[in-house]
């Protein structure tokens, strides 16, 4: 059985400046072009930014020098190219660096888009099995914070870090034409920097961004389960101890932000520092040439500046390298939702064909580390258009029963046919366009009635809702309500009873006309009357439809044709003992 793993320690690289880790390439192949124009884009503001600093410098120099040298060489000073040149500058990083995040961000959120469906791809299969290990608020840290952190590779690690690169490699370049010992004097800086923040950021803060996303991670499902349970925290009198722990997991992300806050600006800092010590030492090398006659006096300004333009490109890498340990984290993370994508698209699911009968042979089942049998070697015989009652002591298996109908666990043994399929050959969704099932579990959304009906059977016309009503005898309740159908029916159903809420998700399942209706307790809480009333037009409503009725009131079972219990792990026709 797959299931959602914990992740594995993926550790950090220099690769993993320049992909994220794991993640399958499928995932970013269809934006390449948009992440290539990121890059491209980034890289033309970093050139501009270079531009426009060494020419104001050499202008400002050369302005200088022919302003000292007299009227003649001042007037001779050709200002109007290079101003020109500057302005043109001035104007391409501007528009490079706006155009460079309107790229990014959309190409970010493309890529969210993508992974976000990538991972839902990879999650659906798991469900129920795979997920019942696994607590909501870890999902959904995965699902939404993940998959951003994730996507965020691109906009915080990817470009940045390829801008370094290929902008660094072509300022030495220019540096080397113009004077090669400022050129290596740039390179080692750039060299020693690049090295200084691997030193100080990129290998240390993995385990600190491992614990801060721990923590989040513990914040995030503490307090899911807080707010999911805030009814039950406050009656059991424990929401004192459950702030107390929100708390902690608070306080531990804050500890870990601190020291990979506090890395990050000392990357910085010796960014900063090595920056202006290779300014002087460029200072240094080119005063030299100059008085040697290599250079000319405006070159010199020129080349300083130069170098504070290539080390601008470097300002960004210490965020980056926190941004590529989070990033790994998240996409190790997201990876370890591992779903076999590859074997479920090999095996397309059969379709069940009429009759519709249902023939359990010799099933045996136990949960997963639980060791013990629900189901051991059970029969059963059902044929479509029958009325069948099943009951049992609580606990017994009747709703593992209709799971393991859809195929949710895998069996130990024997086997489960309907429509002349085994229920292994085929898939939920296929299972579930025939087989129709009101649990004891349902799940209202916070939407209106009419919201909830139309989730279910999103064709059904408002005569159908109100024949649904009428069946489930909801029709005088609705239509007191003054907004009828169009009531909210508040969080999870909150705004309405139990036995109407339990009345609701029958409509729903009738609205669907499949060939097989499965109701887990559909009387439940329910008064006399209103159950006997139920179950008759329930019964006149679908003639033809084949009824599996899970029930511990006796008074449902004369509704049924035939009635089996399960108990001891098989299915007793009723009358019989175990
Ligand atoms: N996800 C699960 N993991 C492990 N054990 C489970 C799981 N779900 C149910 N069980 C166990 O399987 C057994 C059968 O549970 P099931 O819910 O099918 O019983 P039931 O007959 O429907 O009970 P009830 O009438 O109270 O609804 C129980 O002992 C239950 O504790």
């Amino acid at each position: 059985m797959k299931t959602m793993s914990t992740v594995s320690h993926s550790g950090t690289g220099v690769r993993a400046l320049f992909m994220p880790n794991g993640m399958g390439l499928h995932v970013f192949r269809p934006v390449r072009w948009h992440m290539l124009l990121g890059v491209v884009l980034a890289c033309v503001g970093a050139l501009a930014n270079f531009g426009l600093l060494t020419l104001s410098g050499w202008l400002l120099a050369g302005a200088a020098t022919a302003g000292l040298a007299g009227t003649v060489a001042a007037q001779s000073f050709n200002i109007l190219l290079p101003a020109t040149a500057v302005r043109f500058f001035a104007t391409v990083r501007i528009l490079a660096r706006y155009l460079e995040r309107v790229s990014t961000h959309d190409t970010a959120l493309r890529l969210t888009g993508r992974l976000r469906s990538w991972l839902y791809a990879r999650l659906a299969p798991l469900a129920p099995a795979g997920l019942v290990s696994v607590r909501g608020g870890d999902v959904l840290s995965r699902f939404v914070s993940d998959t951003d952190r994730a996507a965020a590779w691109y906009t915080d690690v990817g470009v940045p870090c390829w801008r370094a690169l290929l902008c660094g490699l072509f300022f030495v370049g220019v540096f080397l034409c113009l004077l090669p010992l400022a050129a290596g004097v740039l390179a080692l800086g750039l060299g020693l920097a690049s090295i200084g923040v691997w030193a100080l950021v990129a290998r240390p803060v993995y385990g600190l961004m491992q614990r801060s996303v721990e923590s989040h991670t513990a914040l995030q499902t503490e307090l899911a389960d807080t707010l999911q349970g805030l009814g039950e925290w406050l009656v059991l009198g424990t929401m004192a101890r459950q702030l107390a722990t929100l708390g902690a997991s608070q306080a531990a992300l804050t500890r870990a932000h601190r020291r990979i806050a506090t890395r990050e600006g000392l990357a910085g800092s010796f960014v900063t520092l090595l920056m202006f010590c290779t300014a002087l030492a460029i200072l240094g090398v080119a005063l030299q040439a100059f008085h040697a006659g290599q250079l000319t006096g405006p070159e010199v300004p020129m080349l300083v500046l130069g170098n504070l333009a290539a080390f601008d490109v470097l300002v960004a890498v210490p965020g980056a390298c926190v941004a590529s340990a989070r990033t790994q984290l998240s996409a190790a993370r997201l990876v370890a939702c591992g779903a076999d994508e590859g074997a479920k698209a090999a095996s397309a699911p059969v379709v069940p064909v009429a009759p519709y009968d249902l023939e359990i042979h010799d099933l045996c089942f136990s949960y997963p580390n639980t060791g013990a049998y629900v189901l051991d070697h059970a029969n059963l015989m059902v044929r479509q258009g029958e009325k069948l009652g099943i009951i049992g002591p609580s606990g017994a298996g009747k709703s593992s029963l209709i799971s393991l109908l859809f195929n949710f666990w895998p069996v130990q043994g024997g086997s489960i046919v309907f429509g002349g399929v085994n229920v292994s050959a085929t898939d939920a969704e296929t299972l579930s366009s025939l087989i129709s099932v009101a649990s004891q579990d349902f799940h209202l959304f916070t939407a209106t009635l009419r919201d909830n009906l139309l989730l279910a059977a999103p064709q059904a016309s408002e005569a159908d809702m109100n024949e649904a009503l009428r069946i489930v005898q909801l029709t005088s309740f609705v239509v007191a309500l003054p907004e009828g159908l169009d009531t909210l029916v508040g969080n999870e159903g909150l705004r309405l009873s139990g036995g109407q809420a339990r009345r609701l998700s029958i409509a729903q399942a009738l609205l669907r006309r499949t060939p097989w209706l499965v109701l887990d307790e559909p009387t439940e809480g329910l008064d006399d009357a209103t159950e006997q009333a139920l179950m008759k037009a329930l019964l006149a409503a679908c003639p033809r439809t084949t009824i599996l009725c899970i029930s511990h009131r006796k008074s449902v079972l004369p509704f049924m044709d035939r009635v089996v219990r399960l108990e001891g792990g098989r299915l007793w026709p009723e009358g019989e003992k175990t």
